[in-house]
């Protein structure tokens, strides 16, 4: 015997609209119906012992005459179960042990449920008392039930998009009957219209929805990857624990950037705070005195979003040598400017992955690679000025004056802080989304060269210096582009392929001599170009906005499934039917099966989140719309609002959190 549809979402009535259903109901039942034949049928073996109710014969009378039409058959057994359908008269199962409570998605009621107040003190017990919310056969819809069941056709607020992915049917087969429940848009926050914030396309910053949550997904599996544990590593050092070396080349490709010591970066976990860093270490390098700690101290109050944040600093000697460790803020699938511009475009041909030689940690190769941050997007690609750009090797200019931009901003809080930057270099310029690099590794310089009293306003030239080279090498895709000879060669594809003032910015940068060479006047010289990256990141912020408005219904449905499970099967309550099956809790129980626990037409399990999301969602905003619950015995049903659930629920959990 085929286990029995004890939530199943449509009244099973062995007659009229509801045909396909009982035609499977019977086949179910390894008895055949063939005689099929019209809308208005009937069921051969009503009089042969067939299970299921069969409505009164004075319905009979009003029976149009059977049509052999096939267009008829179609229509009654592909369409919708329709508002008037619905009002049929619910199957109430009798004493046969064979009848099966049924309940359809939401179903008429002229009966209320008595009282289901929090506030009432002693809520009965609806499973002694729930013959009242059955319906006698024959009762009709009212005008009201029939305008209420007419709302399927209000207006979706969702978008199209959105109803596409959520809406999938309950079952496979979309000629059977299934009254779909549209996402009611005030149930939801209302997101903001695309005419306004469009998160399909992408913006200068963020990435279209899509590839956004995706680069998040990537960022937050590196986070949290567990690292191949070298042995070489320490176990636990000044709080860190969980060591993994991030992309460093093996020795012979080891450049020494900071004045010949060799640097190895690692991340490790805080004990403290549990969070992921970067600790970069200098190897081979004796620390003799304290004060040389004080440039990490000034260093340790800039904070800006142009520069990756230090947050402290110790020597040691866990790794068998003295060590100079100072420890940043972690950026997950960071890149740097080299790898993400230079590097890859010095050896063309090579896979990706090879150019990025023993990578161990900093991008998920398990997971899709998006494409690189700092790489085209086919918006960016647009005008045919970027395309010369790129054919020849240079970047975008867009991308390059929001970075210009964004570099003098940083280079600007540095130097008003008395400080210089001192790291201004493709290999330390971190590209950590989409158009968007901070400066890192600062403060190093200064501790290792604390002895030497250089002179701060010549550092800072040299910081303009700096820029300015990298601004040759961005555009000419060449590291050595102003030294080697390379110089008057690279002024050219300068000024062949970017406008003119990138060139001037880019001279002026380089220049030994100029008598107003300060970052003040490299300010007044992009001004123009602040206005486009202020735009394009104003609108970003609103498509992030955006993105997490849609993000608000979580939070709302999180809540609701923590009280359910707050509620429902508490083990202490678990011999105490007083507490655990009777009035709230009972209802809330009933509902938690009506949401969860649906199985379809042959018994397997319906696992369709459009169908809790409704549920849990039209259970937050406590509507009036009534459903059917049917108890678990299948004997006893229940017609409740989720206005009424909602009260219930919050009884509930408020009667568990006073005695908590
Ligand atoms: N704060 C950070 N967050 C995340 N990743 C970082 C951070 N700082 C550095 N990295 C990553 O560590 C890796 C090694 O950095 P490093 O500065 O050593 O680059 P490099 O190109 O190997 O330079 P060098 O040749 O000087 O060692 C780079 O892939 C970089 O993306």
């Amino acid at each position: 015997m085929p286990r029995m549809n004890r939530h199943n979402l449509y009244a099973k009535k062995c007659n009229d609209l509801w045909v396909s259903r009982s035609l499977a109901e019977h086949e179910d039942w390894g008895i055949r119906v063939d005689a099929v034949s019209s809308a208005k049928s009937y069921c051969k073996f009503e009089d042969k012992g067939c299970v299921y109710y069969h409505p009164p014969s004075e319905d009979t009378t009003s029976t149009p005459p059977r049509s052999t039409s096939p267009a008829v058959i179609a229509a009654a057994t592909t369409s919708p179960i329709s508002a008037h359908a619905v009002n049929a008269p619910v199957f109430v199962p009798k004493a046969s042990p064979l009848s099966y409570g049924s309940s359809p998605p939401s179903a008429p009621v002229t009966h209320h449920l008595a009282s289901s107040s929090p506030s009432s003190p002693a809520p009965p017990d609806y499973r002694q008392s729930t013959e009242h919310y059955g319906f006698p056969d024959g009762e009709q819809m009212t005008e009201l039930d029939a305008q209420f069941y007419d709302d399927s056709q209000h207006f979706n607020g969702y978008s199209a998009e959105y109803t596409q992915n959520m809406e999938v049917p309950f079952y496979t087969d979309p000629s059977q009957v299934y009254m779909s429940e549209p996402l009611d848009y005030h149930l939801y926050t209302p997101t903001v219209p695309s005419a306004f914030v469009t998160s399909a396309t992408a913006n200068h910053f963020v990435p279209p929805s899509s590839a956004l949550r995706q680069l998040l997904q990537d960022r937050s599996y590196t986070s949290r990857s567990v690292p191949f544990i070298s042995s070489n590593l320490p176990e636990e050092l000044q709080g860190y624990h969980t060591f993994a070396p991030i992309d460093n080349p093996s020795p012979p490709d080891r450049k020494k950037f900071f004045f010949n010591f060799s640097s190895v970066v690692y991340r490790a976990t805080n004990s403290k705070d549990g969070l992921p860093y970067v600790l970069r270490r200098i190897e081979n390098f004796r620390l003799m005195q304290q004060t040389a700690f004080n440039a990490i101290e000034l260093w340790s109050q800039i904070r800006h979003p142009g520069i990756v944040p230090i947050h402290e600093a110790f020597t040691t000697r866990s790794f068998n040598d003295n060590s100079l460790v100072l420890v940043y803020s972690y950026f997950p699938n960071s890149q740097t400017l080299f790898d993400a511009h230079l590097k890859s475009r010095q050896l063309p041909g090579l896979p990706q992955h090879i150019q990025n030689g023993n990578r161990t940690l900093g991008h998920s190769h398990s997971l899709p690679q998006l494409p690189q941050y700092g790489q085209s997007p086919s918006s960016q690609l647009a005008s045919s000025q970027s395309m010369h750009q790129l054919q020849l090797g240079g970047i975008p200019e867009r991308v390059l004056w929001s970075y210009i931009v964004q570099l003098a901003s940083a280079i600007k809080r540095v130097h008003e802080s008395g400080l210089a930057v001192r790291t201004i270099d493709a290999t330390k310029i971190l590209l950590t989304g989409k158009n968007r690099v901070r400066i890192g590794s600062c403060a190093i310089s200064d501790v290792l060269t604390y002895d030497q009293h250089l002179d701060i306003v010549a550092l800072q030239h040299e910081d303009l210096q700096h820029f300015g080279r990298l601004i040759f090498a961005l555009c000419c895709n060449n590291p050595q582009a102003t030294t080697n000879g390379n110089f008057q060669k690279s002024l050219e594809i300068i000024s062949k392929t970017y406008s003119h003032d990138v060139k001037t910015i880019a001279l002026f940068l380089i220049s030994k001599n100029h008598p107003h060479k300060n970052i003040g006047t490299v300010f007044e010289m992009i001004s123009s170009r602040l206005v486009t990256e202020l735009d394009d990141a104003l609108e970003g912020m609103d498509r992030l906005e955006n993105e997490m408005l849609s993000e608000l219904e979580n939070a709302r449905l999180f809540r609701l499934l923590c009280k359910f499970g707050f509620i429902n099967e508490r083990p202490e309550f678990a011999r105490d039917a007083r507490w655990s099956e009777t009035g709230d809790r009972y209802i809330i129980k009933l509902f938690r099966d009506y949401v969860f626990h649906q199985i379809d037409e042959r018994g397997n399990p319906v696992t369709n989140m459009s169908h809790v999301l409704t549920c849990l969602n039209k259970l937050d905003a406590g509507t009036e719309e009534k459903i059917m619950l049917v108890a678990r015995d299948e004997q006893s049903c229940l017609v409740v609002s989720y206005k009424e659930i909602k009260a219930c629920v919050e009884a509930a959990f408020n009667d568990l959190s006073r005695t908590a």
